[in-house]
């Protein structure tokens, strides 16, 4: 029997078995932020110890950044964080990606951007949405400042292996359907615990065809299905978009690319799970509630507890539309919004903009609306003004922003006031998630909050924007 990429890099990245059952596993990359590395410095400090590698180890700064004034936060807190990264990658000797280098920006959009996230590899930071880098076909999972220590002294961690789930999408996508609307619908049919204990492997040919930034949209909310990492097998598409990046050795780039590719998994591989799914099933997904799993298509009505089979389900949508107040019963579509939010290191890439700069030309933000576009990273905003894109933004009434989470966490002064209603192309909807202990998140695609900003509520964009009509299914 063959093996799947997860087993593969795991076995590559073994250096041992621990007393405790655990296997030592080699970390590749580490990459850090400021919110889970100062405390795992400072244990470093305490103990006398070093930074391992510090060539394998890179940093940027991104939750607490301003996107306004970028170097100026506002928030002595925030000040005092960046200051503290700053001084512990100059102390440690670790590549600092600031905000002066013109390269700074969410950690999983300036991974691979850089060309530090590389097939076959393991890949570590204090960060949940770290799976993003899976879309590589590396095995990338998030950790907690124990383990971010661990990493920095060790360059390993102590795991337990994972199982591994084939998760099989078929056929072909409607017009309109976009990576974010595969990734929330496969969360509403597997549940956002279904994939506790598991590597999600995405196969078939919707992820064959979609380009690397469509994959790390769907990898990235592996987490919230569950899965501790998530990866896309590597194939030619990798190897072009690797090909030449910073921080890929192009010495003997045929010999590197063929190691790579021998790292995608055997066709006999053994999988624990397999679940397949037809891409034709997929619509626009939005969510209503306060989970990820919490989808809906857009013409679906908002769930009524009445009609719940289950006492638990009624009781989770009860807490769901509570807090969310929207009207059980109801279509979703055509519900009120106040902000519009388009960025993350789910869909805040050079395509994402790309893409809904194509449709908002000639349309403009609904009045009462705020709707801010936030670049991933610098990078990404330098390429989009260099195509005049956040021209566009601005003409149609977004506010265009400087790199960083923003209001995806807003750890930074992108808030939600009160219990706003956002439209948002993050990946968290849970409560309180977006600045506010009332504020609400709607999930959706970058195309989805652009049709809401523009029509002032829930919005199918395959409408606003006559999108092709869709195809008939056979
Ligand atoms: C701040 C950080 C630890 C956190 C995470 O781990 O994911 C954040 O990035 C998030 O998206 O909630
Ligand atoms: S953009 Fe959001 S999900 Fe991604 S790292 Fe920042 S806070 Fe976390």
């Amino acid at each position: 029997m063959g093996k799947s990429l997860y087993q593969k890099v795991w076995d590559a990245h073994t250096v041992g078995k621990l007393a405790d059952g655990r296997t030592q596993l080699f970390i590749g990359t580490h990459l850090i932020h400021e919110v889970t590395s100062p405390q795992a410095f400072g244990m470093l400090r305490d103990l006398g110890l070093t930074v391992k590698y510090p060539q394998r180890t890179f940093a940027t700064v991104d939750h607490i950044v301003p996107t306004e004034n970028q170097d100026q936060p506002v928030d002595p807190l925030a000040a005092e964080m960046m200051s503290a990264l700053r001084d512990n990658c100059d102390d440690f000797g670790v590549t600092y990606f600031d905000l002066k280098s013109g390269k700074q920006g969410i950690v999983h959009v300036v991974g691979p951007e850089q060309g530090i996230t590389q097939p076959g590899t393991t890949i570590a930071c204090g960060d949940s949405h770290t799976a993003t880098h899976g879309a590589f076909g590396a095995i990338a999972f998030g950790i907690g400042t124990t383990q971010v220590r661990d990493v920095l002294a060790t360059q390993t961690l102590a795991m337990e292996p994972l199982k591994v789930r084939r998760i099989e999408v078929t056929g072909q996508l409607r017009p309109g359907v976009y990576a974010k609307d595969v990734t929330l619908h496969i969360i509403r049919i597997l549940g956002a615990k279904g994939g506790i204990g598991y590597a999600y492997e995405y196969a078939g040919n919707v992820f064959d065809d979609m380009s690397m930034e469509e994959r790390m949209t769907v990898c990235n909310m592996a987490i919230e299905g569950g899965a501790r990492c998530g990866y896309v097998n590597p194939d030619a598409k990798t190897i072009a978009y690797l090909q030449g990046r910073p921080y890929v050795d192009m010495s003997d780039f045929d010999t590197t690319a063929a190691r790579w590719l021998s790292f995608a998994s055997d066709s006999d591989a053994h999988y624990d799970d397999v679940v397949k799914i037809d891409a034709a099933d997929i619509e626009p997904t939005v969510t209503w509630g306060i989970s990820p799993d919490h989808g809906i298509a857009i013409s679906e009505t908002i769930p009524d507890p009445a009609k719940a089979s289950t006492a638990l389900e009624k009781a989770s949508i009860d807490e769901a539309l509570a807090y969310m107040k929207l009207p059980a019963g109801a279509p979703i579509k055509g519900q009120k919004i106040d902000v519009a939010f388009i960025g993350s290191c789910t869909n805040g890439r050079l395509s994402d903009f790309r893409e809904v700069a194509k449709y908002i030309q000639g349309h403009k933000v609904a009045a009462g609306v705020k709707a801010i576009a936030v670049p991933g990273s610098q990078i990404v905003a330098h390429q989009c003004e260099q195509e005049g894109i956040d021209k566009i933004f601005s003409a149609a009434g977004f506010e265009w922003r400087g790199a960083g989470c923003s209001m995806c966490l807003a750890m930074n002064p992108d808030k939600l006031v009160g219990d706003q209603l956002c439209a948002s192309s993050s990946n968290r909807n849970f409560k309180g998630r977006q600045g506010s202990p009332t504020g609400r998140t709607v999930l959706m695609s970058p195309v989805m909050v652009a049709a809401a900003a523009i029509a002032g509520s829930i919005a199918d964009a395959r409408e606003l924007f006559e999108l092709e009509p869709q195809a008939a299914v056979a």
